[in-house]
């Protein structure tokens, strides 16, 4: 099978750093692919919450996760501090992707790269919907005060 590969966009939209808990390490004694997952959650809901939103109400919608992709670039360890630099890209009508970039501070090393397309998505009628317009907005706007 192919390796993945992915490309990271050259703009960043949020930044966060975050330091590896214990139970982020796994019986090898370094991050677990699992608990990565869980680190680009916590920047997802920060970057949420930074344009004023929670994953369940973005201007009223909620959003789903479509797909997850991850490679995995190097070891990290307990007390590594990572930077996680999210960006969104390749729009559609019902969503886009979240693009995520972990470094290890101290060294620079790239310690994963990865993607989750997001949807947004009425649960109560438990199907997609248009991107709300307001948050293409609430977006614009947050890049043009970081630009
Ligand atoms: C992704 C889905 C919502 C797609 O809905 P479906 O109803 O199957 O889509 P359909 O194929 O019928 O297509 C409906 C439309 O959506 C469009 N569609 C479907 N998938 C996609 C994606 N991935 N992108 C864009 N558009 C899409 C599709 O093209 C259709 O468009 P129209 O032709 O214009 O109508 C559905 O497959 C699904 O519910 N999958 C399971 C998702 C899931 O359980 N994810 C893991 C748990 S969620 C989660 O972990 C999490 C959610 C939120 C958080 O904040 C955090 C974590």
């Amino acid at each position: 099978m192919a390796r993945i590969k992915l490309e990271l966009p050259a703009h960043v939209d949020f930044e966060t750093r975050i330091r590896l808990r214990i139970g982020d390490i796994n019986y090898g004694g370094h991050l677990g692919n699992d608990a990565v997952l869980s680190l680009i959650h916590e920047a997802r809901v920060q970057f949420l919450a930074h344009l004023g939103y929670t994953e369940l109400n973005v201007e009223g919608h909620g959003i789903i996760l479509a797909d997850a992709a991850v490679v995995y670039r190097a070891e990290a360890f307990y007390g590594d501090e990572l930077a996680i630099k999210l960006a969104l890209d390749d729009f559609n009508r019902y969503g886009c992707d979240f693009f995520y970039g972990l470094t290890e501070l101290k060294s620079g090393k790239e310690v994963a790269k990865a993607k989750t397309n997001v949807v947004f998505f009425d649960y109560a009628a438990r199907r997609p919907v248009d991107i709300p317009a307001a948050f293409l907005s609430r977006l614009s706007q947050s890049r043009g005060e970081t630009a």
